[in-house]
């Protein structure tokens, strides 16, 4: 029998591998490749980027595991706030200031400021919500963090607006994967603290590209990972948990004491079928919205007035941020080298829109857009490939707060993990497969230490 099966390999069941390598553990991936919702590929100096991109620092759960594991991270350089609308590219000064320099009617203008301001308000709490306070523990400041704002939606709280007033606000509440109507007003809030406090936040970039983390703790798992193994029931005996997988067609089961269930909430309610009745029943109600993304590698040589952006919100568009993947390299070289890397990526009611088309369909709207937003970057391209994400991310919609306790609450021998337990993403992903790993851990200890001398 295994200490333990870990089931799924995204970052979360990852990070829980990596906490207990020094014991007898499996890690059992569906897919052909690990990192599940992170997924990159390098090219030259370059990576083409799909998934998750910017990361926690400092003193943080990624940043725990980046420093363990030994990879290398840097700050994302240049602006995190560009904007490309109604035909104008800013990219340098404060964002209050978008509004005067952007065309727009003077209607929208003082929308966009009245707004502004009652959002400024708002995130100012936010950042006082979400602060660690001393002596307590991550459940009772993550529950708070649900609670702040859950009883009404993002555009109940915004209210109607013009147009382009609407415009400029939704591409960054919508990178949540949900839309304005359907995100909470305190979610939403937060995804503007995210944005304007970027220090705070997800602010981290992976040299080499996100994949180098996911990979690199795979390859010093050697032979722990089983890929292409899809987990279809997990069963609680009184000392033991039994995994039953399919592996190349071929139905197989692993009897391990305890396993960590590292899938997204929609799996992990179908696999586990004998949690509590209350678990299973709030892993049903998490909801994830769609993403679309696309990674473009281009050969143009000379410098590009997008060389010192990271990241450029684009209204309007078929995709709501475009994302320089290689202003990291371009900040760390001599010499400005050929070529770019930039992903765009489309949430919400803009993947649906996009999802019904081919791939080729998608790289044709995406070029098309592209040159609005960085003129004669799509004539240079070389390479193009889009990922569909269904279940790209789980939002916080209003009444999500409730559910908190259930989802966190432990008991039997499957513990969860993933980055719908919490609101920051691969944060929180790391965070609870680690926190999962490490009461496997006490708990394998404990075994260990009450087991009869022989
Ligand atoms: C386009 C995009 C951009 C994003 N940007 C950011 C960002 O910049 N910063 C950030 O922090 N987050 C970002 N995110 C979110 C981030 O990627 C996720 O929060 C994080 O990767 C989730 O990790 P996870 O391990 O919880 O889930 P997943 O990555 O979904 O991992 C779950 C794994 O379980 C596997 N699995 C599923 N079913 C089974 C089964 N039956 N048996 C075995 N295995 C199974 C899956 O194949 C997958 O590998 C982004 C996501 C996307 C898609």
């Amino acid at each position: 029998m295994k200490d333990v099966v870990i089931v799924g390999g995204g970052i979360a069941g990852l990070a829980a591998a990596w906490r207990l390598r020094h014991r007898d553990v499996v890690l059992l991936e569906a897919q052909g490749r690990v990192g599940g919702r992170i997924r990159s590929e390098r090219r030259g100096p370059y990576w083409l980027n799909w998934g998750g991109h910017v990361f926690a620092g400092g003193n943080s759960a990624t940043g725990w595991l980046l420093g363990d594991t030994g990879i290398d991270s840097t700050k994302v350089p240049g602006s995190l706030a560009g904007l490309a609308m109604n035909g104008r590219l800013l990219l340098k000064g404060r964002v209050e200031s978008y509004p005067f320099r952007i065309p727009m009617s003077w209607p929208s203008r003082l929308a966009m400021l009245k707004t502004g301001a009652k959002v400024g308000l708002a995130v100012a709490r936010y950042a006082r919500i979400v602060k660690p306070r001393p002596g307590e523990d991550e459940a009772a400041r993550q529950q708070r963090v649900y609670d702040f704002m859950n009883d009404r939606s993002f555009a109940d709280f915004i209210g109607e607006l013009p147009e382009d007033a609407e415009a400029l606000f939704k591409p960054t509440v919508t990178r949540s994967a949900a839309d304005i109507d359907q995100i909470s007003a305190g979610a939403g809030v937060g995804y503007f603290s995210l944005v304007w406090n970027i220090g705070g936040g997800l602010s981290q970039s992976i040299l080499g590209g996100p994949s180098t983390l996911t990979e690199g703790i795979a390859a010093a798992l050697s032979g722990r990972v089983e890929l292409g193994s899809a987990v279809d029931e997990i069963v609680q005996k009184p000392r033991s948990v039994v995994i039953r997988y399919r592996q190349g067609g071929a139905e197989k089961q692993i009897e391990a004491r305890y396993a960590v269930l590292a899938t997204p909430a929609t799996v992990s309610h179908r696999v586990a079928v004998d949690l509590e009745p209350e678990v299973r029943e709030a892993l049903s109600k998490v909801v994830y919205g769609p993403y679309v993304s696309a990674a473009f590698l281009s050969d143009e040589t000379g410098r590009q007035g997008w060389d010192d952006a990271y990241a450029i919100a684009t209204p309007k568009q078929s995709f709501n941020i475009a994302l320089n993947m290689s202003n990291i390299v371009r900040a760390r070289e001599a010499e400005r080298r050929p070529g770019s890397s930039i992903m765009t990526f489309s949430p919400g009611s803009l993947a649906r829109g996009l999802l019904d088309l081919d791939d080729d369909g998608i790289r044709k709207t995406y070029l098309a857009d592209l040159d609005n937003v960085l003129p004669g970057f799509a004539d240079n391209v070389v390479e193009a490939e889009v990922q569909r994400w269904p279940t790209g991310a789980p939002y916080c919609f209003p009444g999500r707060a409730k559910l908190q306790q259930a989802l966190t609450r432990r008991g039997g021998r499957v513990f969860l993990a993933g980055d719908y337990l919490g609101t920051l993403y691969t944060e929180t992903a790391i965070q609870t497969g680690l926190s999962a790993a490490q009461e496997v851990q006490s708990l394998l200890a404990t075994e260990r230490q009450s087991l009869p001398a022989i």
